[in-house]
């Protein structure tokens, strides 16, 4: 049977460009082996015939110089015939084929991309030309036992075969030049320092030294090389750091280490222990609605389920873990898990230890905070709806670009935007638009820029929908910009208030008559202090949908409310005082005009494009 296309592509990358950290095979395959064994002890909860009489499961690690191979074997669940077909030789993550698009054939780059994405099983096809996998699903016949056999190149081979015990023996035929590997000093090392996280036993066969033959003789009894308990239960004192990074690579099949972690017991009313970390990177599926999220469930240390979503909110979808419980029952099901209390205080603690991890990151190390905040900063942002009890502290964690800088990093906190607050301002500004360009050069933004007043740059595709949670932040209301009734309070004094009425009411005849041409594609005109170099803009009502909102909700298909903004005039701009003592048609086409640049310069879509070029093209003549 032939690979699956991205298969093909995953091995060929693998070989070339994970070739200097070839030794993660056994990290892989071991640590798909404590997961198989991980799913029997699950499944035989329900049904223990499974265990077959066996129920000391183990991992067991052997090699054979002669013939040149490394043996991997588990008495887990095992692969029945259609699994193995299914899976090894497909990739079934959703998004694949897009991600395998963004490779770029660069070698370095690419390493680091297929690391995201984790090679799992296929790793074997570094040190391996030749792959042969035997397994039996646990509770099927002995003649029910399957063979897998592959050289990597883009097809294998499988048949039945009649095997004695359950679970699945990997057996790696090394390329030439991998002879490293056969040795127990070698193999016992690797095992050490990536698999001593796992928690059942990881055996080699035990090698004396035969003073008659001068070499290493294996004898028959076999020893576990790992402490084969379970990570999260050992005391934090006696975990080192290398530690607890394995245990991330083997739960969150990443192949980077992780930037932070927290670790906690916890006693009362529910008990659990919760490991859980933060990742370097975002996985190439975090927008993929059916991408893998959550933590690992276990009760009592035996594994439950993996990514249990009911665990965390979405918006810490990014965190990966463990969590097991004391308080649940063993049979427990993602629907029981909706329902459950226990479940609601393990959910609740696991967000705040989350939300401090995050805020001692912030404090302490900046760097891994930015780090965080560019990969997750995004995800994050959707908590300002999904949990709004925890808003004060989500919004403390936020970081955004801002005129201050008006670079695209996006640093500034909102306790770093309220020390610049100027005197007398009692709100906190800020824009949204399509893109950081967008929002940075916006016609909104003129009045603040010459008042020297920070406002806040938001151009994700989650701001405007965040904004509409996030209304106020320690007692300081939050203010778009471009919406209309800005009450200009802290922008203008007395003076030029006075000076503002004195404008309006002298230009009130200018704005009849933009209305009355305009009467049916704005709701209003009205004379504004907030520009400066620009004409005109376009704003709308405080609580009215803002035209980027309405053209994201158009864009996916959305029926949206016909949309008639308010149309706002500079007095102090030229076209302004010329357009004065325009008439009839001349008049039209400015007032058409203005209000066509004003929506272009907000990233709007015009209604006739036509008619623009053609009416402009009328003024321009007129002044050449
Ligand atoms: N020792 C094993 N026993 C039983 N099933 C196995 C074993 N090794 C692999 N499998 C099956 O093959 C599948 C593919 O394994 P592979 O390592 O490629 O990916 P994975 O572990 O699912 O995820 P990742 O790609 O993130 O490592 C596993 O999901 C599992 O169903």
């Amino acid at each position: 049977m032939g690979f699956q296309a991205e298969v093909k592509q995953l091995l060929h990358l693998m070989i070339h460009s994970l070739y200097s950290n070839k030794e993660i095979f056994l990290r892989e395959l071991v640590s798909n082996a404590s997961d198989a064994c991980d799913k029997l002890r699950f499944e035989a909860i329900d049904n223990p015939a499974l265990l077959e009489g066996g129920a000391d499961l183990q991992i067991k690690v052997s090699y054979d110089k002669e013939a040149r191979t490394i043996t991997i074997s588990d008495n887990g669940i095992g692969l029945s015939h259609e699994e193995a077909v299914a899976n090894l030789g497909t990739i079934a993550r959703s998004g694949t084929k897009e991600f395998f698009s963004q490779l770029s054939g660069d070698k370095q780059k690419d390493a680091q991309l297929i690391g995201q994405f984790g090679v799992g099983f296929y790793s074997s096809f570094i040190v391996a030309d030749k792959v042969t996998v035997e397994s039996r699903r646990a509770g099927v016949a002995a003649n029910e036992g399957v063979r897998w056999t592959s050289e990597g190149q883009g097809d294998f081979t499988i048949e039945t075969i009649e095997k004695e015990s359950r679970g699945t023996d990997i057996t790696l035929h090394l390329r030439a030049d991998e002879d490293e590997f056969l040795s127990h000093w070698k193999l016992s090392e690797i095992l050490r320092r990536y698999s001593d996280h796992i928690s059942l036993p990881v055996l080699m066969q035990k090698e004396e030294y035969d003073s008659e033959k001068s070499e290493m003789v294996k004898q028959d009894e076999w020893e576990a090389v790992n402490q084969a308990s379970a990570l999260w239960i050992r005391n934090k004192s006696d975990i080192t750091d290398e530690q607890y990074k394995e245990f991330y690579k083997h739960v969150s099949h990443d192949f980077e280490d992780p930037l932070a972690w927290t670790h906690n017991r916890v006693e009362g009313r529910s008990e659990y222990t919760q490991l859980l970390y933060i990742p370097k990177r975002a996985p190439f599926d975090l927008w993929d609605r059916d991408g893998k999220r959550g933590v690992k469930l276990y009760v009592k240390r035996v594994f439950i389920m993996d990514e249990a979503e009911q665990l965390l909110p979405s918006y810490l979808r990014f965190v990966r873990g463990v969590i097991d419980s004391s308080d649940l029952p063993l049979n427990v099901s993602r629907e029981i898990l909706q329902e459950s209390r226990d479940v609601r205080s393990i959910r609740e603690g696991s967000v705040k230890r989350v939300l401090s991890l995050l805020e001692n990151m912030a404090e302490n190390k900046p760097e891994d905070y930015a780090t965080f905040w560019a990969e997750f900063g995004q995800v994050l942002k959707e908590g300002t709806g999904e949990d709004p009890s925890n808003l004060e502290r989500i919004a403390k964690l936020m970081r955004f670009a801002s005129t201050h800088t008006d670079e695209p990093l996006q640093n500034v906190s909102l306790a770093d935007y309220i020390s610049r607050m100027k005197e007398g301002q009692d709100r906190i500004y800020y824009v949204v638009a399509d893109s950081f360009n967008a929002a940075k050069n916006s016609p909104h933004l003129e009045i603040f820029r010459k008042k020297g007043i920070e406002v806040l740059l938001l151009s994700e595709r989650v701001d405007e929908w965040m904004m509409s949670h996030f209304r106020e932040f320690e007692g300081k209301q939050l203010v778009s910009v471009s919406k209309g009734g800005l009450d200009l309070a802290e922008l203008a004094d007395e003076a030029e208030k006075k000076k503002q009425e004195e404008v309006a009411e002298s230009f009130k005849p200018l704005v009849e008559r933009l209305k009355e041409v305009l009467k049916d594609k704005v709701k209003d005109v009205n004379v504004t202090l907030r520009l400066v170099d620009s004409p005109a803009c376009v704003v709308v009502g405080q609580n009215e949908l803002s035209p980027h909102l309405l053209r994201m909700l158009q864009a996916a298909g959305q029926e949206t409310p016909d949309f008639k903004p308010v149309l706002e005039i500079n007095p102090e701009h030229a076209i302004i005082a010329r357009i004065q003592a325009a008439e009839g048609d001349e008049f039209a086409d400015w007032a058409n005009v203005l209000l066509d640049q004003a929506l272009l310069a907000e990233g709007a879509q015009i209604a006739d494009p036509a008619a623009f070029v053609r009416r402009m093209n009328a003024l321009l003549l007129k002044s050449v």
